[in-house]
């Protein structure tokens, strides 16, 4: 058994919130080191500039504390994320949009190549970017009767080169493909079959105690070991965004800013508003 450093022991509940709400909650099991880091932006976590901004500070405050492992969980038992706010892609304040989409970059950057395991306990729908940082994670537990894709096609976007890298290294080029082509949203038993999730749950105390039960596995390897393998098998995918961040962000502008695809947004937002 490789011991943690005290240093860790130390951190045990925390809230990070550069605002007076706190949209990301981490709290770390002393015992294990292992840490649950919860996203609470109610009705469906939808990820927004600050909620972004408190991730990836958590993130970077553990793997600084070297946590032995990242529960990433909802505090909602319906939606994991709702992906990208959407309100994001049509807010004017100058400089914002550049930040939201830098933001984003930065969190996939950490939780991608996080030297902890990460499990993303999928108690909730996950389209879209909520589906990307399930997949950012090394193994996904998902509650029963849920959603999970990339369906950017579907909003007349383009999921980014590493959105589909993230898909593709988890179920492989030809159903990602097919998947992200058609925006198909696939349900827990779906998902399970074509491997985009590793486990059902029956709720949300199951997909955590599933995802702790995961985590264990680490328990007696080396965590320089194992997080170096996770390099060499990750480095590649992290390194082409980081190497093409500049671009990755100006495509992103142009796409987004232009009048067809913020016409179609328009549709997309009144026809969730009319699903009710
Ligand atoms: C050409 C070269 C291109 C190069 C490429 C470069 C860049 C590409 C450009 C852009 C890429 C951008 C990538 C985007 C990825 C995304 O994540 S986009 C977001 C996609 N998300 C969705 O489609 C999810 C939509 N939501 C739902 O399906 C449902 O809400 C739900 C999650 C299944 C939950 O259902 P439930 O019934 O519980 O809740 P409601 O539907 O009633 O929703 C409650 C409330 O919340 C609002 N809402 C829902 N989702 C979002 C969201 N994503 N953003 C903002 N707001 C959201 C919904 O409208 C309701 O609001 P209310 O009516 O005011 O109560």
């Amino acid at each position: 058994m490789f011991l943690r450093r005290s240093v860790t022991l130390a951190m045990s509940l925390k809230n990070y919130s550069s605002e007076a709400k706190n949209l990301v909650a981490v709290a770390v099991n002393n015992q294990t080191g292992v840490a649950t880091v919860t996203l609470q932006r109610p009705p469906v976590n939808s990820l927004n500039l600050e909620l972004l901004n408190e991730l990836s500070s958590a993130l970077t405050e553990l793997e600084e504390k070297k946590a032995r492992g990242i529960i990433l969980k909802s505090s909602s038992d319906s939606v994991f994320s709702a992906g990208l706010d959407i309100h994001e892609f049509s807010n004017t304040e100058e400089g914002r949009l550049k930040k939201f989409w830098t933001a984003l970059q930065d969190v996939w950057i950490k939780l991608y190549g996080h030297s902890a395991p990460t499990v993303a306990c999928i108690n909730g729908h996950a389209p879209a970017g909520g589906c990307l940082l399930a997949l950012s994670c090394e193994y996904r537990v998902m509650l029963k009767q849920k959603t999970i894709g990339l369906n950017e096609t579907k909003l007349g976007i383009v999921a980014p080169l590493w959105f589909i890298a993230s898909m593709e290294n988890v179920i492989g080029r030809r159903l990602t493909e097919l998947s992200l082509t058609t925006g198909k949203m696939y349900t827990t038993e779906e998902a399970l079959k074509i491997g985009l999730i590793d486990e059902i749950a029956e709720d949300t105390n199951d997909a955590v105690s599933k995802s702790e039960n995961f985590l264990k596995l680490f328990q007696n390897i080396s965590p320089f070991a194992r997080s170096q393998t996770k390099k060499f098998i990750r480095g590649n995918t992290v390194q082409s965004l980081v190497k093409t961040r500049e671009a990755d962000l100006k495509a992103f502008i142009d796409d987004i800013t232009s009048e067809k695809v913020q016409k179609g947004l328009k549709v997309y937002m009144e026809s969730l508003k009319k699903g009710k």
